[in-house]
């Protein structure tokens, strides 16, 4: 066990509000304001700068309806539970029933699309490495649907499959013509065209034809297929967070003919259940964020903890992860109120004080910060130790130089952003992308949750996270490009660091749109590279599914625009039907 001396354990108090933050004014300035303020000398406070703001609405969320939720701590062994086995066992039964690959393959992808395939990881992976030893032949499938769906899982699931399985159904002129009239060829093609590598040509053809054809259907397919094909030329499957397609799926599958009625109820019961669990955590999560005593913070940050509970769920919703679920809602909780400080309320002089805190470790180096950005660095300081604690008594290995060194990263990364926005500087988009994988959060939040994901820690876990760092950048920089055509609009108008599209502009003189377009097609490639290093990686494979999972809740999050920090639309219904509204079961 690593000595108890060679970190304190000892948390920062964490003061109400002192009467001189109770005057911080917090005003609109025009956008092209750049925050200054002098230092008078090193004892004295600072001076009072300008201060910005985000103008941010309040939470929608009321703390005292979520602390009412009933309370369901003898969830154990009630009727839903012992439902929920019994049905469990009935549907192992429906996996071992079947002989057929391509019936298994089915199975499967309905299983995952309910959001149950957490149950059956073993019987997943027994009869995917049966497929791949029986050499289950691939190329000798009679349609594209088989083909393309044996290829999409086996590939998802990490096995090395080649696109040439596709060459049969192409002739000198591309994709046949013939398979024009097959809408679910077409669609389990367009699907699989999303799990391709880098410089797989052959890919990217299936992925134009099968858009262009799918965009332009004529013939009459039923409702609900028209509506599976809209839903996916908008979110690819490989690209769904995976509750919300679980909870989507319940009520599309509902509808379909042929399905099984105990997989169907058993999805609904397990979602019910699993809601529950989520309530717990996020009363847990209430509890806290009101401890934390945020009223003098709160004028200038996004107070959205259900929202940040919601980038949890993306991440990681199976209910034995509540620990990491946890761990990660504080992570970006506290990630954007000192994302807030950097970039709204800050003067460059106060952050670059707080960088230098957060590089020493040392609160004294703060001593002339205004109070509330004490409590903001207090609160990461509390929350570092209260990680370091949990993990050092559940595997006895001191995680805390690695956690500091993440945030110290972080704020370095924000430090430069600030330093580009207080200079007026543009960067290229390719020294802008160099900071910003960081700066976006990914790789702080990846070393906590691996830190709290559960599986056996020792003193050199994290530095093998280190060393297979490849499919963290990737995931990362699809977080950060899609955050960014997510929020940019807004945030150039308040006024901040130029983004990638404003980056890519003044390179290359395009206009808005195109370089919108430069940047979605990098997202594109940076799947690729992603797609590529699931399988190449050494990682464990649960810790790598949240690595895909970051990436895919960046989609769902930024979909519409910046779907946390303003919440009040398709966020709100989102998080309505995940956490607060239950399945009906019949
Ligand atoms: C699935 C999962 C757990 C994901 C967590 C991912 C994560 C680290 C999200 C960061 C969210 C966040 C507060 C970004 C800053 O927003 P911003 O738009 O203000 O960023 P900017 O200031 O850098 O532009």
């Amino acid at each position: 066990m690593a000595a108890m001396s060679c970190f304190s354990l000892a948390r920062l108090p964490i003061s109400s509000t002192s009467s001189s933050t109770r005057n911080f004014s917090c005003l609109t300035k025009p956008h092209s304001m750049r925050r200054s303020c002098k230092i008078v000398n090193t004892t004295e406070k600072l001076e009072e700068p300008p201060r910005r703001s985000a103008n941010y609405h309040p939470t929608i969320w009321d703390h005292s309806t979520i602390q009412s939720i009933e309370n369901f701590s003898s969830l154990k062994g009630n009727t839903l539970e012992r439902r929920r086995e019994s049905l469990k066992n009935e549907v192992k039964l429906l996996l071992d029933a079947s002989d057929d690959p391509v019936a298994q393959l089915q199975l499967i992808d309905t299983i995952q699309r309910l959001g149950i395939a957490y149950h059956f990881d073993n019987e997943i992976k027994s009869i995917l490495d049966r497929i791949r030893d029986c050499h289950f032949d691939l190329e000798a499938l009679d349609c594209v649907h088989k083909t393309a769906l044996a290829f999409r899982l086996l590939r998802q699931h990490g096995y090395d499959v080649s696109s040439d399985v596709f060459q049969k159904y192409r002739d000198s002129q591309g994709f046949k013509d013939s398979l024009t009239d097959d809408v679910k060829g077409l669609l389990s093609l367009y699907e699989a065209s999303f799990l391709s590598f880098p410089g797989e040509q052959l890919m990217e053809e299936a992925n134009k034809f099968s858009v262009r054809h799918l965009e332009s259907l004529t013939q009459k397919v039923g409702l609900d297929i028209e509506e599976q094909v809209r839903h996916s030329l908008q979110v690819p499957l490989h690209r769904r967070m995976r509750r919300l397609e679980a909870r989507e799926y319940i009520d599309v599958y509902q509808r379909e003919e042929g399905k099984s009625s105990v997989l169907l109820e058993f999805a609904k019961v397990d979602f019910n259940f699993v809601q529950i669990i989520h309530q717990m955590e996020l009363k847990e999560l209430s509890k806290w964020w009101i401890s934390l005593n945020l009223g003098s913070v709160l004028s200038f940050t996004r107070d959205r903890l259900v929202e940040n509970y919601l980038w949890a769920i993306g991440f990681v919703y199976e209910p034995h992860m509540s620990k990491c679920r946890i761990g990660i809602t504080k992570a970006v909780c506290i990630l954007s109120v000192i994302d807030d400080v950097y970039d709204i309320y800050g003067s460059f002089e106060e952050v670059e004080i707080l960088t230098k805190t957060i590089k020493s470790w040392d609160p004294h180096e703060m001593r002339n910060l205004p109070e509330n950005i004490k409590l903001c660095y207090k609160i990461l300081y509390n929350f570092i130790e209260e990680i370091t604690t949990c993990t050092l008594l559940d595997h006895g290995c001191n995680v805390m130089p690695f956690l500091k060194e993440e945030w110290e990263n972080l704020c370095g990364a924000f430090l430069v952003e600030a330093k580009w926005f207080h200079e007026g500087y543009t960067p290229s988009l390719k020294e802008y992308l160099k900071n910003a994988w960081i700066s976006i959060g990914g790789p702080m939040t990846f070393v906590f949750a691996y830190c709290l994901l559960g599986h056996t820690l020792g003193d050199n876990s994290l530095n093998c996270l280190k060393q297979g760092f490849d499919p963290i950048y990737w995931s990362s920089l699809i977080l950060r490009l899609n955050d960014d055509l997510g929020t940019s609009k807004v945030e150039m108008e308040r006024g901040d660091t130029p983004k990638p599209i404003q980056c890519h502009m003044r390179e290359t003189d395009e206009s808005d749109e195109v370089s919108r377009e430069y940047i979605k097609n990098l997202v594109d490639h940076f799947w690729k590279e992603l797609n590529q290093e699931s399988i190449r990686t050494h990682l464990p494979k649960n810790f790598m599914n949240l690595v895909t999972n970051m990436a895919l809740a960046s989609h769902c999050i930024f979909q519409f625009g910046d779907g946390i920090g303003d919440s009040t639309g398709i966020t709100k219904n989102r998080i309505l039907s995940l956490f607060f509204n239950n399945v009906p079961l019949e």
